[in-house]
This record gives C-alpha cells, structure tokens and sequence, in this order.
C-alpha cells in the first residue's frame, strides 16, 4: 500500500516535471535565440544570464558524499540536462556503481527519485610521501628493505617518475608497447572545464592535485565545503602562478542531506534530502586581470560582470537553474562576509561538540560552556573586523561583534540542536577534521594582523589531539574485517 503511495507519487511528480521540462525548453530556445540574434545589442548584466552556446557543458563532480549526491542528481533533473561526470576515487565504489543500476536515488520528502545518464571516471588516490606521490600498490617509501633512508628513497623515486614521463611525452602514442597500461580511459585526459568539488577541505589539495593537468586558466572550480583557506593553500601548492590558475566559485550549503548506515552498505548513490535550504554561491575576482580592468570587488563596489570567465558563468547559471538547489549568487565580498560568519559559527559549535562528545543542542544553557564561547567569540570577532579585504566597509563592527556573532551561534544550536555536528562526526569515523580550516584558519588570519589566537590556537589543537586518540586507538586495537576499513569512509 505504501509502497503504491509512494508509486503514485513518483508518477505525479513525474508528470509535473515533464510539464516543467517542456516549458523550461521553450525557455531554453528561447534563450538560445536571444543569445544568438542579440548578443551584441545585451547590456552586460544581460550577457551574464544569456545561454553561452560556446561553453562546454560538462560538469564534474569531485565527490559523492551526500552533498555531491544532492548536486548531481539536481543538475541531472533539469531540463536540457548538462552532461554530468562523478569522479569517483575508491574502486570500491566504481563497482559498486556498475553492478548497480547507475543512478543517483533522493529521498525527498517521502518520494524517492531516480535520476540516471550520469557518466562516471575512477580517479585513483595517489599517496603523498616525501614529496612524491605514490600509486594505488606503489610500496611506501618506508617498506623499502634496504639502508636508505624514506627521503632518499623517495628522491629516487621522484627522479625515476620524472624521467619516466619525459621519455613518454617524447614518444608517439602509438609507439606505446603493449604491455604498458594504456590511459584506461580517454575522458580520464581530457580537460576539466567546469568541476564542482563537495569533498572536505582537508582532502581537497590531493584529490586536485591528481586532476591538476586537466585544469585549465579558463576552468571553473566551486567549492561547496566548510571552512576557508583551500584556494589559499591550492594557489601555493598547485597554482603558484597567477595566470594559470582556474577561476574560483565558493558556496555555502544550508541543505541538509544525510545517507542512513542501513541503505549506504546497500546503495552508496542513495541519500535523503532531510532539510530544504540554500547555496549562497559568489566568484572570486582574479588577480591576474590585465591592469586598469575595472574590478569592483577590490574597491568594495558592485562586480562588473564582463570580468566572470564563460565558465564561471555557465557555472553559476547552471546551478542557479536547479530549483531544488535554491541557488543564489552573491558578490564576492557579501559571500565572503557570510562565509565568516559561517566560519564563526562553525568555530563554536564544531570544536566544543567534539570536546564533550556531545550533539549541537548541548551547548545552550550551560553558563560554564557560555563562557568558552564567549572567549573564542571575543578573539575571533576582533580578528574579523580587522581583516583588511573588509576594511572600509561600513557596519564591519557591529556585523562582527562578539555578541553578534554569539546570537549567531545559539540559534544555529537551538535549529540544530538534534544534530552530531560533522567535526564530531568525523572525529567519531577516525577521519580527518576540518579544525585547520576552522579554527586554524582564524590562528593564520590573526598572526597576520600581529593578534595571537590563543583561544583558537588552544582548542584547535586539543580536538587534533583528541582525533589522533582516536585514530590510534582504531589502528591499534580494534581489527576490522577486510573492506570495512572507517577510515575509508565516503567524503
Ligand atoms: C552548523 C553546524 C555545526 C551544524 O551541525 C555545521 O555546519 C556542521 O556540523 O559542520
């Protein structure tokens, strides 16, 4: 019977979509039109939301976690859907992907959806070690059973990888011998135009290190993920050049969407979308633009919108396009101030879950945890109004004054107060936290400005304290049967 229910729900909500899909497609052409028999009449703002036939349409999604689930299944519902590629990076996933039905199931609001056409890649995790990074089998460079010592052996390594790629790239392809592994796959080469990356922040620079040859100077990469430093710490590892590097688009995402324990062992391309809420999206200006291109961010005025590379635009244009997505885009500099804010929040709650081991909620009326907030709030609200990218803006202070940012922090406690925050989670999982790209990223910010955040620095590294508690506690005492590592849990 419920299962009926539920039949009659999907047929409903079918049709409803094929109506939309019909009416979205004569929106579509005429789109299309406008873009090509007017192009040259639009004003600038009009350019920005006209169709860019010229644009590749691929989408990338680098993790499927349940955020990436959410993402790909909403841009493979729309009408004229752009084709969509799930990086995926454990081969356990890959097969579980081609033994399945190769589609992305949501739960939402009791109906359940189905979306397929979805393209998939495997992309292997490479190892860093040394400074070199070592392939799925690769022995680590501490299992060597010889005198040299792990940095040695990794310095014969780099040389032998190095000298490895430059004889390929000096022969022809077809000169390839047989029993060399050819690419697997020739999408696997092929450039990345526009990637949306759900991963967690802390794992970030080496999944991107392995798709680095495919980013292009005019690529597109959003980041929809906690925390703030990752496009810091990607420029200085794998874009050290200004004017190779890909554009930028962040998001903050207020949906909540989890995968029950019981259906991931069963489906792993299954997740409920449990709470409807936004993504705040804004590009980021380049620094690389030819001198004299006016640039609004930098001078706190309205962005001028020919500056957005195409990609940027498709990018932004296409998820704002997913209703279900509820995606808005911002200026890079209100983005950046409700990404602070965000952060701010997220320096509260995450950390001080973690330390009691206990859900959201648990942090209000408690006056000796108030004033452990109250100090982190203190620090943390002084080194976001000196931020110089917000200097000159007017109501810096009391945006980010310490009971601002306090009533901030209680509400989100009380909307969440059911939840296991996702730093305690992944403490729980024996898995990396994002504490440095909280916490640590307001330490890093405020040594900058000459402002010590003890505070921070202080509970910072008491949660990276308790997470290696944990993960040795994993490795050493606890035997776990063969593929149900934690610590390879989904990002
Ligand atoms: C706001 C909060 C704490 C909600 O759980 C969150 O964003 C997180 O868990 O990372």
């Amino acid at each position: 019977m419920e299962a009926k229910a539920a039949n009659a729900g999907i047929a409903a909500k079918d049709s409803a979509e094929d109506v939309q899909d019909q009416a979205m497609e004569e929106h579509d052409k005429d789109e299309v039109f406008t873009s090509k028999t007017m192009q040259d009449s639009l004003t600038a703002i009009g350019r920005q939301y006209a169709a860019q036939p010229d644009v590749p349409r691929r989408v990338h999604i680098l993790g499927t976690g349940s955020i990436g689930k959410l993402v790909a299944h909403s841009l493979r519902g729309l009408p004229n859907p752009p084709p969509v590629t799930l990086l995926l990076h454990r081969k356990m996933l890959l097969r579980a992907w081609e033994a399945g039905k190769q589609e992305i199931t949501m739960l939402d609001d009791g109906v359940e959806v189905k979306r397929s056409g979805f393209d998939v890649e495997l992309m292997p995790l490479t190892r860093r070690e040394h400074g070199v990074d070592l392939k799925d089998g690769q022995s680590s460079v501490y299992d060597f059973d010889t005198e040299a010592k792990p940095h040695e052996i990794a310095k014969q390594l780099a040389a032998q990888q190095s000298q490895q790629s430059t004889e390929q790239s000096q022969r022809p392809t077809d000169a390839l011998s047989e029993d060399e592994p050819e690419p697997s796959d020739a999408a696997a080469a092929e450039p990345i135009h526009n990637l949306i990356v759900t991963l967690k922040a802390p794992t970030t620079l080496s999944a991107l290190r392995r798709l680095r040859p495919r980013l292009l100077p005019t690529s597109t990469i959003c980041l929809l993920q906690n925390g703030m430093g990752v496009i810091d710490t990607l420029n200085t590892h794998l874009f050290p050049d200004p004017t190779q590097r890909p554009n930028y688009m962040q998001g903050i995402i207020t949906h909540g969407v989890n995968v029950p324990p019981a259906k991931a062992r069963i489906d792993p391309f299954y997740a409920v979308h449990a709470g409807h809420g936004t993504i705040a999206l804004g590009l980021l200006p380049r620094d690389d633009l030819t001198p004299g291109t006016p640039r609004g961010a930098a001078r706190g005025e309205p962005e001028n919108p020919d500056i957005w590379a195409p990609s940027s635009r498709y990018l932004l244009r296409t998820l704002t396009r997913a209703p279900v997505l509820c995606a808005v885009g911002f200026t890079p500099l209100e983005l950046l101030q409700q990404q602070l804010e965000k952060l701010a929040v997220n320096s509260v709650l995450n950390p001080l879950t973690v330390l009691l081991d206990a859900r959201n909620g648990s942090i209000l009326y408690n006056f000796a945890l108030t004033r452990t907030m109250r100090l982190l709030l203190a620090e943390t609200s002084l080194i976001l109004r000196s931020l110089p990218e917000l200097r000159n803006l007017p109501n810096i202070n009391a945006r980010f004054s310490a009971a601002r940012l306090e009533t901030l922090v209680v509400s989100v406690a009380n909307l969440t107060s059911d939840n296991i925050s996702s730093m305690l989670a992944d403490v729980r999982a024996g898995r990396q936290t994002e504490v440095e790209f909280i916490n640590g990223y307001i330490v890093r910010r405020g040594e900058e400005m000459g402002i010590k955040a003890v505070v921070n620095y202080a509970i910072m590294q008491v949660v990276l304290g308790k997470g290696m508690i944990g993960q040795r506690e994993r490795r050493e005492d606890v035997t776990f049967e063969k593929g149900m590592d934690p610590n390879a849990a989904d990002l």
